[in-house]
């Protein structure tokens, strides 16, 4: 990450990153949406992150985080907890990860702003946003408008969409959304599309050309297909402990072995579509992390419920049973 040394007793006005400190590189690949740990109590728990980094960097060969997303349940923070956990995340990323962007997607447009002000000050690669989802936007331009407020509050730092539609029901075609959209968001850099809508993806992609802007899938078990029309990479909630695994699928395809590919995607889907079967969420991601990296993700908090021992132990001996290519 291009950061700068800063204090982190945090008076988010102080510290703004200039546009030559943000990151060079441009963010392709994996990103793995974190979970937020918590004490068995419910309070976040920041103590095990620096854990967290050096378990997704060795053992998952992922160098780039989504932090307060829809997996760290952003949206059922505090905004006092949320500036906590984006600091700690990119105090213990500071040379180990590339890229650490901040969700701020929040309900009020003052909550986005001060936490994109804030995503700034402490020195995060890049921030993203939902649209708001009590009120929502009915059009474009109500849409636009609402990021062009968040985003001018984080100059220097890119800016992403977070488009996840069946979370918000905000249902704007990304394509459209797109148009025009660098002269109302100079820091504009790409979209993270969580979505099925494979159309959409395919026409943001061929109006806009992947070098312009990054286009990161969102759906893990479709990840294959995105990349097929050209997603840059993804963000999910699987690359936490199955990064390493999709790695193999990015590098297969990169080399054209679609054969060893859509094994590997078949392998996550099958992993995923079993576990979806037993009702699967935010809080069964916290158990499956919790059980693949020995890290104790905690509960979710209310109204999420945590996994019940029924399904920790199925999913658990489902992914043991899966056979993975030796390549
Ligand atoms: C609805 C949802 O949680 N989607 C996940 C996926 O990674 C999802 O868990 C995965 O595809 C399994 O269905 C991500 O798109 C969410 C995400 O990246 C985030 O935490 O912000």
């Amino acid at each position: 990450m291009g950061l700068i040394a800063i204090s982190f007793s945090v008076n988010e006005n102080r510290v703004i990153l200039p546009s030559s400190m943000a990151p060079r590189k441009k963010l392709q690949g994996l990103v793995a949406a974190t979970v937020t740990p918590m004490t068995p109590d419910g309070q976040i728990n920041l103590s095990v992150i620096r854990q967290y980094v050096d378990y997704l960097v060795s053992k998952q060969n992922v160098k780039n985080i989504f932090v307060n997303g829809t997996t760290g349940e952003g949206l059922a923070l505090s905004i006092q907890e949320r500036k906590q956990l984006a600091e700690e995340w990119v105090r213990q990323g500071k040379d180990k990860l590339d890229h650490v962007i901040i969700h701020v997607g929040a309900l009020s447009l003052p909550g986005s702003q001060e936490l994109a002000r804030h995503a700034a000050a402490i020195g995060a690669s890049g921030i993203a946003v939902i649209a708001p989802f009590f009120f929502k936007p009915t059009s474009k331009d109500e849409l636009l408008a609402f990021l062009r407020e968040v985003a001018s509050e984080a100059p220097a730092i890119p800016f992403y969409y977070y488009h996840i539609p069946p979370l918000t029901g905000v249902k704007i075609r990304v394509e459209e959304l797109l148009d025009g959209i660098k002269e109302q968001i100079p820091t504009f850099q790409g979209v993270k599309f969580s979505d099925t809508d494979l159309l959409d993806l395919a026409q943001c992609i061929n109006k806009n050309g992947r070098e312009e802007f990054v286009f990161l899938y969102g759906v893990d078990e479709q990840l294959l297909s995105a990349l097929a029309i050209g997603a840059n990479g993804a963000v999910g909630s699987t690359y936490n402990y199955l990064g390493q695994k999709t790695n193999m699928m990015l590098q297969a395809f990169a080399q054209h072995d679609l054969a060893l590919a859509r094994k590997y995607q078949f392998l996550t889907g099958e992993f995923l579509n079993f576990v979806i079967k037993l009702g699967f969420g935010v809080a069964q991601t916290k158990a499956v992390m919790t059980f693949v990296s020995g890290i104790p993700m905690g509960p979710p908090r209310l109204p999420l419920v945590k996994a019940s021992e029924e399904f920790i132990a199925k999913a658990k001996a489902k992914l043991d049973s899966i056979v993975w290519p030796t390549n």
